[in-house]
């Protein structure tokens, strides 16, 4: 038996923290026990540590794929020194306690987020005996301390002076210790399920598990009787809501998180400098335009009296100009999500007296690295997965069905409507011209409501503009009530039994059409 009190076990692939952290430890009287890379770490610090190896007999092997799986160490972290029988084999066998263990495990999760890994490199990033390790001391906790996380490390020397690790803190460490290890297993079953069903025809696998974790509780919910909060991915794609940094503002809701999103995707599609203006998860205002601040004057004014109280998404770093047209006596914003802020912009919008302090301003990168991302919906004792439908649009396969062919400025409106109309609730009809939504019907069970509802929204504005139809037009009375409103162009996937019935009331109002081929249903 060894003279010494205490024993520690350090074998880490993040060292942050660590000198400090293990010179506190030797201090406090404990000898350190060490792997290879971490031995050589502390020893360069001038911190005395015994080589894992000299204790168990047995050199690291294989590359490292072995340096812990030991008897002698496991026996050490699971051995159980108050019950007679574990007493006999740890004195039989050499075994010397340990009471911590610090471990922290091989990067799996950033070694496969990384877009170059191999699958041997992430193969080899998958650790073996540091979980063993974990869970062998979090399974004997009553016993032995774990730690896992440079961020515990003060604590647990605060904790170490004032006495010792007591039993619930042992505890709470050993239940950090297993939802680590659950959250690594898991997203290495995540990886190879994904690696499997890239390579099998079918792209889904048997068995779906999905971890977030919390970030932030929210007050409440879509109304204030529900709770809600706000989970995120371990790792989340850079550009997405779940990156974003709040610059100022009121706490986020949980409908403004829904319409931040809505309001990003929906200007993510434009290389032009866009906006949009998002209620309740629609657009009623969505522009293009030469400067930002246009865009947003256009997308605004597209609808003013829905706009009220509306989330704003902005594709470019917000400018002076476009902060002034944002606050503009009789706009009201409640919350803006875009790529950044200049300084000018940022000083208009944190200290003009109704934004100071309450309207919420997002930021985040503008990228195109999440799209294809999986959709996931949640059903009654179900999950509903899709591919999201935000794929770069191309133009390739669409056709004009019409004898008359759009003008060149109408085909541009077309591009636009159609971009737009994605993000519009089925049944969705948007009526657009020169770079600005004028009208949507969003949401509608039948088709020619929407497109009344588009109409009346346009009013006068829509005389030579275009419609958008998300689905295919099933009767002619969608596109009646377009040219009634003064529509001179329209596109739509096609594909209707009555498509001959539709074109032909397009050929007799002189409408042009297109057909796309895709279709773009948003439920
Ligand atoms: N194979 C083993 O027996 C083993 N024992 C500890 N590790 C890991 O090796 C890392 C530390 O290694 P080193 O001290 O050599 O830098 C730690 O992340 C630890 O979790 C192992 N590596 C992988 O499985």
């Amino acid at each position: 038996m060894s003279t010494v009190s205490r024993r520690a076990l350090v074998s880490v692939s993040d060292k942050t923290g660590l000198e400090d952290f293990v010179k506190g430890l030797t201090e406090l009287g404990f000898e350190i026990l060490s792997t290879g890379g971490t031995r050589r770490f502390l020893q360069q610090a001038g911190i005395p540590v015994i080589d894992v190896t000299s204790y168990t007999g047995f050199p690291e092997i294989m590359d490292g794929r072995v340096k812990t799986l030991h008897p002698k160490v496991h026996g050490a972290i699971l051995g159980r020194p108050t019950l007679p029988g574990d007493a006999t084999a740890i004195e039989q066998h050499g075994i010397i306690p340990f009471q911590l263990v610090v471990v922290n495990l091989y990067p799996f999760q950033q070694t496969v987020a990384r877009p170059d890994v191999t699958f041997d490199e992430a193969v080899e990033n998958i650790d073996i005996g540091g979980p063993s390790m974990v869970r062998s001391a979090a399974k004997n906790h009553a016993h032995v301390a774990i730690v896992t996380q440079p961020q515990q490390y003060a604590e647990v020397l605060q904790q170490l002076r004032s006495g010792a690790l007591d039993e619930a803190y042992r505890r709470r460490l050993a239940a950090a210790a297993f939802e680590m290890t659950a959250t690594y297993d898991r997203a290495i079953s995540d990886y190879l399920a994904k690696v499997v069903s890239d390579n099998s025809e079918s792209s889904f696998g048997p068995r779906l598990t999905l971890s977030f974790r919390l970030q932030q509780t929210l007050r409440y919910g879509e109304n204030p009787h529900q709770r809600a909060a706000f989970y995120v991915e371990d790792h989340p794609t850079p550009g997405t809501l779940a990156t974003a940094r709040q610059l100022n503002g009121k706490e986020l809701s949980y409908n403004n998180l829904l319409d931040l999103d809505a309001a990003r995707a929906a200007v993510l599609d434009f290389r032009q400098p866009a906006a949009s203006v998002i209620k309740h998860n629609n657009p009623c205002g969505l522009a293009i335009a030469e400067s930002l601040a246009d865009a947003f004057h256009k997308a605004y004014e597209g609808d003013p009296v829905s706009a009220f109280g509306s989330i704003i998404g902005l594709n470019r770093v917000v400018d002076a100009a476009t902060a002034e047209a944002m606050c503009a006596p009789g706009r009201f914003i409640e919350a803006v999500i875009a790529p950044g802020y200049d300084a000018d912009a940022l000083e208009i919008l944190t200290t003009k007296p109704k934004w100071k302090a309450n309207v919420r301003l997002m930021q985040v990168e503008f990228t195109d690295a999440d799209r294809g991302a999986p959709d996931y919906r949640r059903v009654s004792g179900g999950l509903l997965v899709q591919d999201r439908d935000d794929l770069l649009q191309s133009d390739a396969g669409w056709q004009v069905v019409t004898k008359r062919a759009p003008s060149q400025a109408e085909l541009a409106d077309l591009k636009f409507a159609w971009a737009v109309c994605r993000h519009v609730k089925s049944n969705a009809i948007v009526f657009a011209k020169d770079g600005m939504l004028l009208g949507a019907g969003a949401g509608q069970m039948s088709r020619l409501d929407s497109s009344i509802i588009a109409a009346f929204k346009a009013g006068e504005r829509s005389q030579g503009g275009v419609v958008a139809s998300d689905a295919f037009f099933p009767f002619r009375d969608g596109i009646d009530a377009a040219a009634k409103a003064g529509i001179r162009s329209a596109i739509q996937p096609g594909g209707s039994k009555n498509d001959a019935e539709v074109i032909a009331a397009c050929d007799q109002h002189g409408i042009a059409m297109m057909f796309t081929g895709m279709r773009h249903f948003r439920h």
